[in-house]
């Protein structure tokens, strides 16, 4: 019998997450502890850490010390082996896999164990995910460095996509070209969603392949899914994961033309360029420089929506003050707006893409899990699909893995869910399963 300690590493565009497992061959992984720091787009960044289910640090500020997602993997790394109360790590030599959430994985359809081989291809797609790929090839070297004893695997966001037929992932544009330089609908967040469509399809009492659902993963980047028998049919990031719904500091899909028209200097290298990352300044403006950050001023959802619903006509001591309330709640209510009117474009198209036969809608992301002002808005500009939110459970603390928080209407009648994901989780289960990782 086989046993032992995964670390599962997801490195997202504004988070760093590790949670800790016992894993056996074959079993279930069961969690020792998870840390996290969060708001790397909205410093200071803030430490969480639980063990045991327990919360031990519940929102620690960490010093600006911390750069990007191999620094805060470096101080989560730190946090887990001087946990004297966690004996399972007593040192470094006691992790046996590293599991990496990889955003952009290309071709590859099962997690691949890091050789020298594997890392160079991997390189080789750091520029299609600009905000995160090299981020989690540091988070690679840095373990293959400090922890040698481990086995380190790459777990690929793409893969869940790998069965959008051909007719949805094709762009229409020169085919031999097309097919040289690999451009295509790949698709990301595809961890999260193997985690949602199993969840989901265990909460509705549905054998795997007879669940259809459109899905939508709210977070720092955000993406819909549309899950036809339990597989992808279609998802909105494409290419790269800037496609699709706008996010933190990414535009989301725009006009391919209004790039040229925003700036003249787009076709340039960004002198933010590095050896493992080549990105021009148009790929920069609408992957760092757009989406909340650049049309609120805050990347913080949880700021948006309440100033959004706070009332614009606050009783402030100066003309001044009430100014800037005002803006802040237009401009505030506009992102929110905005944001609900981009959810439901896609929710549409994918109910007439699956027939309207659609089980469930399920909402997970930081913000799909923490946001019932968004999920109500939502739930409330697809009425005419039948769906509908139940406003007393929505509004409620979201408790279980997952929880119905829509009417329980007729047996045809679709499902609103909230699945809170959980791709630490379903990178260790996928290891944990493979012979190739032990
Ligand atoms: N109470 C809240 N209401 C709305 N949004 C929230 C709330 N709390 C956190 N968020 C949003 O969730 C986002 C983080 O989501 P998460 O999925 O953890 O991010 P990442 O993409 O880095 O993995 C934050 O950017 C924040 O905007
Ligand atoms: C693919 C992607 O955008 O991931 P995240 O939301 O974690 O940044
Ligand atoms: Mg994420």
């Amino acid at each position: 019998m086989k046993k032992k300690i995964a670390l599962s590493v997801n490195a997202g565009s504004s988070s760093v997450k590790v949670s800790v497992y016992d894993v056996e061959f074959g079993q279930a992984p069961v969690q020792l502890a998870e840390a996290q720091i969060s708001g790397l787009t909205s410093p200071p960044p803030t430490l969480k850490y639980v063990r045991d289910g327990k919360t031990v640090i519940k929102a620690k500020e960490v010093d600006d010390n911390i750069e990007g997602q191999r620094d805060a993997f470096s101080l989560l790394l730190e946090t887990l082996v001087e946990d004297e109360d966690l004996p399972q790590i007593k040192s470094k030599e006691d992790i046996g896999i590293v599991c990496h959430r990889i955003v952009h994985g290309g071709d590859y359809s099962k997690p691949q164990l890091i050789s020298n081989e594997t890392y160079e291809h991997l390189e080789n797609l750091n520029d299609l995910a600009p905000l995160h790929n090299a981020n989690s090839l540091g988070i690679v070297q840095l373990c293959i460095r400090a922890l040698p004893t481990a086995n380190n695997v790459a777990c690929f966001d793409s893969q869940f996509h790998s069965t959008i037929p051909e007719h949805i992932r094709t762009y229409p544009i020169n085919r031999d070209i097309a097919r040289s330089n690999k451009l295509r609908k790949y698709g990301f967040h595809g961890i999260s969603y193997a985690f949602i469509t199993r969840s989901a399809t265990e909460f509705l009492g549905k054998e795997p392949d007879e669940v259809n659902m459109i899905a939508l993963h709210l977070g720092s980047g955000a993406s819909a899914c549309a899950i036809k028998n339990g597989k992808s049919w279609d998802t909105s990031m494409g290419l790269t994961p800037l496609a699709g719904l706008p996010g933190a500091t990414r535009s989301g899909s725009v006009d391919p033309s209004l790039v040229f028209h925003y700036a003249s200097d787009v076709g340039k290298l960004s002198p933010a360029s590095t050896s493992e990352l080549h990105i021009s300044r148009a790929e920069e403006i609408l992957n760092k420089e757009s989406g909340w950050k650049a049309l609120t001023g805050t990347t913080d959802f949880g700021k948006i929506t309440s100033l959004a619903f706070s009332s614009s006509s606050s009783s402030s001591s100066s003309d001044d003050d009430d100014d800037d309330d005002d803006y802040d709640h237009e401009v505030m209510k506009l992102a929110f707006d905005l944001f609900v009117d981009r959810i439901c474009g896609f929710i549409g198209s994918y109910y007439v893409s699956l027939r309207g036969k659609v089980d469930a809608l399920v909402f997970a992301g930081g913000i799909g899990e923490k946001s019932p002002q968004l999920r109500a808005a939502v739930v409330d500009q697809i009425s005419c699909l039948g769906f509908q939110i139940d406003d007393e459970v929505n509004n409620n603390e979201i408790r279980n893995v997952v929880e119905e928080v829509g009417k329980k209407g007729g047996l045809d009648e679709p499902r609103v869910l909230v699945v809170q994901t959980d791709e630490q989780f379903e990178m260790a289960r996928a290891c944990a399963e493979d012979a190739e990782f032990w």
